[in-house]
């Protein structure tokens, strides 16, 4: 593509464009460590530099055009736009050809639960005999090509490229996870959704959006965002809202588009489930599907799966498949890495890896593992450094009222000194409840797994699929699937 069209697709330029000579555009970034020869360099204000300083770098690696909301100087042509942010993102856009209007995309947003629910509608259009993309904290995946993940939901160029190297690849079907960050970056700004949906909304990030009412604002950008009532596929669009949430039934306002209501306590949800029976192996319930009853066991653990499993019923049924179809695969899920993950042993203990980061997340696993423990629940939880600090206390309450042994432990310190961490975990104890403080991570994996009968289930909470550990800026390896299992091992050996 050249540059003189690319820059045709910018609606608004703050000053004119200067003349320069055209050249076929190799990549736009927003990142001077990518650019290439051929490269439009798009200086963006980040949260820790300012990108306009790196113009110079741009120029020197090879940039041939730059965009730009403030003033620079330079020897290559510079187009000035009011936010560099929107001017990316239509960029990204226009440079991958629009992808995300060739493919089906639904969009997840909530506080808990996303991961979950892409997986499982992941599999809804597989197991559909389509060819599916995902995009989340995990990984991006392409068929069954995984790719690495630095954010749940990629920056705007990395986004759009995938979803091209999707359309490529004949995905005619991608869920992908946005996160409440993205939205207010407004990294899927171009996105063309056909689907969104709402899991639940509680506490989270904190640290970045200050208020639960910013940080609801953000969450209902994805429901506005869904704009226009049909698709490019001529479908209607169409968002999937838990109706239990407060929140869903406030997001419903915020979108033009028709609502397919789900929910287990709210008698107007179109989609329901009633009669949960929940066991250490899956779950029984009943699902109404507009009055019409089917009997249901699945896999997956808990109340709050019942929930994600009627989310990810909505996409599919809104996109037509039929309700005999989503039970069976529903049914047949077996449940995603790092969320409530079960490792029995021969000593009689189990352990549950967990993803549980929030204040919702830990109560409803604690909640849920208490339903059908046999003896005494273990919990080993920490918190994560450079994030929420204000969520710590309150982890640390619930952990304590609804454990019978809590091991305080760290997450990922990242930068944040993990006994300072701690301190501000454990200030959330109630008086008179006891615990443990092992601040390595290993060793209170170890000491919980060694100090549990046979009966008890200790849940290691909060890094779930997680393979490694951040401390200061080093990723370390670190897998708690892994350690809890070492320290069964050693427990059947005794
Ligand atoms: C606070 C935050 O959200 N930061 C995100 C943001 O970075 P930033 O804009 O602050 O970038 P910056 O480092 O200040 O750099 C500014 C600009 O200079 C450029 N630069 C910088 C250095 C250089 O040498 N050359 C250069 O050109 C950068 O490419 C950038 O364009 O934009 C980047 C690209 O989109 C993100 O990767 C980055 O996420 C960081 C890694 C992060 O930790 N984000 C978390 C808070 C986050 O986004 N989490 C959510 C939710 C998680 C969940 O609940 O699952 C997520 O979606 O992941
Ligand atoms: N519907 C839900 N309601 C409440 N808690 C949930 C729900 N689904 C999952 N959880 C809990 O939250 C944890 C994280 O689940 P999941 O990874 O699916 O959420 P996520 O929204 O993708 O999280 P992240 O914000 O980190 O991307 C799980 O391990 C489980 O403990
Ligand atoms: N993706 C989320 C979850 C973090 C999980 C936890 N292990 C932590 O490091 O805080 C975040 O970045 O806030
Ligand atoms: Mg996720």
């Amino acid at each position: 593509m050249l540059a003189s069209q690319l820059i045709n697709t910018l609606r608004f330029k703050t000053r004119p464009v200067p003349d320069f000579a055209d050249f076929t555009v190799n990549l736009v970034t927003q990142d001077t460590r990518e650019i290439e020869p051929g490269s439009i360099f798009v200086a963006i204000k980040g949260f820790s530099v300012d990108g306009h300083k790196f113009v110079p770098t741009a120029v020197a690696n090879g940039a041939q055009l730059i965009v730009a909301q403030e003033p620079v100087t330079t020897t290559v042509p510079v187009i000035y736009v009011n936010d560099t942010r929107r001017a990316l993102a239509e960029l990204g856009d226009a440079f991958y050809g629009r992808p995300s209007h060739q493919m089906q995309v639904v969009g997840v947003t909530g506080t808990n639960g996303k991961t979950t629910v892409t997986h499982m509608i992941d599999a809804i259009f597989r197991h559909h005999g389509e060819q599916t993309g995902l995009i989340g904290t995990m990984y991006r995946r392409i068929g069954q090509k995984k790719f690495p993940t630095a954010n749940t939901t990629p920056d705007v160029l990395t986004l759009q490229k995938t979803l091209k190297q999707m359309v490529d690849s004949h995905v005619t079907t991608v869920a992908m996870e946005v996160s409440s960050i993205a939205l207010i970056q407004g990294r899927v700004w171009g996105i063309d959704f056909d689907t969104a949906v709402f899991t639940n909304f509680t506490q989270d990030h904190l640290d970045y959006h200050k208020t639960m009412a910013e940080y609801a604002h953000a969450k209902s950008l994805l429901f506005a965002q869904l704009g226009n009532t049909y698709g490019s596929n001529g479908r209607p669009k169409v968002a999937v809202m838990n109706i239990d949430d407060p929140m869903g039934e406030k997001f419903q306002a915020d979108t033009a588009v028709e609502v397919l209501t789900y929910g287990i306590k709210n008698h107007r949800a179109m989609v329901r489930a009633q009669n949960v029976k929940i066991h250490e192996r899956g779950t029984d319930f009943d699902l109404i599907v507009f009055g019409e009853k089917h009997h249901l066991t699945v896999k997956t653990v808990g109340l709050f799966n019942v929930y994600n499993l009627l989310a990810a019923f909505g996409a599919g049924y809104v996109a037509g498949i039929s309700t005999a179809e989503l039970i069976a695969t529903l049914e047949a899920f077996p449940g995603v890495k790092g969320r409530l993950q079960l490792i029995t042993s021969a000593s009689g203990v189990s352990a549950i890896v967990d993803y549980s980061h929030t204040p919702d997340g830990l109560l409803n696993a604690l909640t849920t593992i208490n339903d059908f423990a046999p003896r005494d629940v273990y919990c080993v939880i920490g918190c994560g450094g450079d994030r929420d600090r204000s969520k710590r206390p309150k982890m640390a309450k619930i952990a304590v009222e609804n454990s019978d042994h809590v091991f305080f432990t760290s997450d990922n310190p990242r930068t944040e000194d993990p006994e300072a961490i701690l301190d501000e975990v454990v200030a959330g104890v109630p008086a008179g409840y006891h615990y443990d403080r092992i601040t390595d991570r290993r060793a209170a994996i170890q000491t919980a797994i060694h100090q549990a009968q046979a009966g008890d289930i200790v849940l290691i909470a909060g890094k779930g699929h997680e393979d490694y550990q951040i401390i200061g800026k080093t990723k370390h390896h670190f897998d708690d699937v892994e350690e809890a299992t070492k320290a069964l091992e050693i427990k059947e050996k005794k």
